[in-house]
């Protein structure tokens, strides 16, 4: 099938291990951040090229509304924090000119998955994300995030959009919402209930892409 699984950490994608093994899916751990996702994906891609990426995480939510443990695609992506807060107001490196908005893989400033047979096919809700290298808990940030449209947070889904749209292998970013953003107490996340239907989604997902949606 050639499927490459991604996660941040061993324990997202726990409950998955022995099915993604008996259906020989490979599985890469990439570490926590954009920076560690990047270079572990990359140097897999330069050795083999999978048929479809799945990158399998926890997520922040922004919209309480939303509950903890629901499971949903990423759409479009970001980098929340690539830029300056000047006089409490954010100018990302775009609106600072340092990059072009449209500058590939990036339009208008974002990171949009193209692959809309594959993102239908998943069937999970899609929403607009944006990554992070500091978690947000700062009032105003996370006011500002809203605004722009960012429904989830995460530390590694920009990582999986950039390299993967650059080298044209389809991907899908799949999240289950672990807490709210901006709450730190432990006690308040979801790890159980977001883990395990992390992984009933991921299995689902494996399975329908068995029969090659695109
Ligand atoms: O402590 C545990 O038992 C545990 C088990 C599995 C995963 C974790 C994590 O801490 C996952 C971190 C991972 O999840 C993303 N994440 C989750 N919430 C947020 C958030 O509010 N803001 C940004 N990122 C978030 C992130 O991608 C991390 O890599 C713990």
């Amino acid at each position: 099938m050639n499927v490459l699984v991604l996660s941040a950490t061993k324990l997202e994608i726990a409950a998955s291990t022995s099915f993604l093994r008996k259906n020989k899916v490979d599985v890469l751990i990439t570490g926590i951040g954009m920076l560690s996702a990047t270079y572990a994906l990359t140097k897999v891609l330069w050795q083999k090229k999978p048929r479809y990426i799945i990158q399998a995480g926890l997520a922040g939510s922004f919209d309480k509304n939303i509950p903890l443990g629901a499971v949903l695609a990423v759409s479009k992506d970001g980098i929340a924090d690539l830029g300056v807060m000047e006089q409490q107001h954010w100018r990302s490196v775009f609106d600072l000119g340092l990059m072009r908005a449209n500058q590939p893989p990036f339009i208008n400033g974002r990171l949009f998955n193209p692959y809309k047979k594959l993102l239908k096919s998943c069937g999970l809700p899609q929403v607009s994300a944006v990554t992070v290298n500091e978690i947000s808990t700062n009032k105003k940030r996370i006011a500002l995030l809203k605004e722009r449209g960012a429904v989830l947070e995460s530390m590694e889904g920009a990582a999986l959009h950039y390299v993967a749209k650059l080298e044209k292998i389809p991907f899908l970013q799949m999240r289950a919402v672990s807490n709210y953003v901006g709450e730190r107490n432990k006690e308040k996340w979801d790890f159980k209930m977001s883990l395990a239907r992390l992984n009933e989604e991921l299995v689902r997902i494996i399975g329908v892409l068995k029969d090659g949606v695109i």
